[in-house]
């Protein structure tokens, strides 16, 4: 999938702006402030519903205006789609797709799968177990369909469950309604488990360069107990009622799971430098990369916010390479032009298409 046209209205300082991308690298630079990362903000807002930066929509609107829209013209092999966003301070978003309009936010999602590196991505190494499990799902709904509407039901049930806690009511009142929560939730667990599995079969490809001689190792951690096996899910819901009453909400369960990241042995974030983390963060970002290109055909579009930050020349040239070598359209931003002419020589020995755009004050340089 490329964006090859994309156009910006009132998002942050972007009053107007409109470029057609290369299929390639685009190079987006400009000083502090001129509304580089905005650019990218607008395009994962598309493909997410959300910002990288911010949980709240409305501060991407532009100062006394009332809306943002952001509209791509989309390119997935021979086929091409419109999809569009429009966005008030209060209101739900507003979605078409060639030209009708759609309430489901996850039709835009499906066709725009966006993946972003920020100076703020080790987080997902760092920060608790919702951020990695936010990352797994993601690679789920593209690679696997039955995955979002067993997610759906399972959120469903977990509602349910969670408002009969409130209510303090025995666990013989809450059993006869526990067969969908634990069905979806088995579901759920063993999608996870398989794709951790095939996520970290394509991560070393990636981990062997940038932190070659380290041994790097994923796995899933479930929300139930390690050792929980099939039916004994049902057993440890009911062993653990006590403490959902005590604290208000399902303590077990695959809203609760995650993922861990060991370096020879270590936890990711008690070892690596944050350079490091950034450059496993990568590596992660470019397994999903390569597993939705053997599911869908097609790659995801990387946003690089800040390119330069943490890495060091080296690994700056290696994670060109990787990303040279996934074929994936890239949008990178960067302070000055010199970056740009660092990579050069790389994307023209492998004939890798790319753009520059210069922005200042919100708006194209030409
Ligand atoms: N809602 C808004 N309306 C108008 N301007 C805004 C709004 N929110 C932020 N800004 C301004 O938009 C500008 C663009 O910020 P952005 O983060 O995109 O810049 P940048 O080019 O990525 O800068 P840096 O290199 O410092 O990261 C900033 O000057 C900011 O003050």
């Amino acid at each position: 999938m490329t964006i090859s046209r994309l156009a910006i209205q009132a998002v942050r300082n972007i009053s107007e702006l409109s470029i057609h991308p290369s299929s390639g690298f685009n190079f987006i630079y400009g000083k502090n402030g001129a509304g580089k990362s905005s650019v990218l903000e607008a395009i994962h807002m598309l493909g997410s519903g959300r910002s990288f930066r911010t949980h709240r929509h409305k501060q991407l609107i532009q100062y006394e205006q009332q809306d943002f829209t952001i509209f791509a013209e989309l390119q997935r092999r021979d086929v091409h789609y419109r999809v569009g966003m429009k966005r008030t301070r209060s209101g739900e978003p507003e979605i078409r797709i060639n030209g009708e309009s759609t309430q489901r936010l996850a039709e835009l999602v499906g066709l725009l799968p966006i993946q972003i590196l920020t100076p703020d991505s080790p987080v997902l190494l760092t920060s608790g177990s919702k951020v990695r499990r936010q990352f797994l799902d993601w690679g789920l709904f593209y690679r696997q369909e039955l995955f979002y509407p067993a997610w759906r039901r399972y959120a469903r049930s977990l509602k349910q469950r969670n408002a009969m806690v409130r209510q303090q009511l025995p666990y013989s009142q809450v059993a006869p309604w526990e067969h969908d929560f634990v069905e979806n939730g088995r579901l759920i667990t063993q999608m996870r488990t398989e794709f951790v599995a095939q996520l970290q079969a394509a991560l070393v490809t990636f981990t062997d360069q940038f932190l070659p001689g380290s041994a790097v190792e994923l796995s899933y951690q479930s929300g139930w107990s390690a050792t929980a096996q099939g039916d004994d899910y049902l057993s440890q819901l009911q062993d653990g009622y006590n403490r959902d009453l005590k604290t208000g909400h399902t303590q077990l369960g695959p809203h609760r799971g995650g993922f861990k990241l060991k370096v020879d042995g270590v936890a990711a974030e008690e070892t690596c430098s944050r350079g490091q983390l950034k450059l496993l963060v990568a590596a992660l970002l470019l397994a999903q990369g390569s597993l939705l290109s053997e599911s869908q055909g097609t790659s995801c579009i990387y946003l690089i916010d800040d390119f330069a930050a943490e890495l060091d020349e080296a690994r700056r040239a290696l994670l060109i390479e990787c990303l040279i070598a996934i074929k994936s359209q890239v949008f990178i931003t960067a302070t000055d032009e010199l970056f740009v002419e660092q990579v050069r020589p790389q994307l023209a020995a492998a004939n890798r298409p790319f753009k520059l755009f210069h922005v200042e004050r919100g708006q194209l340089v030409t």
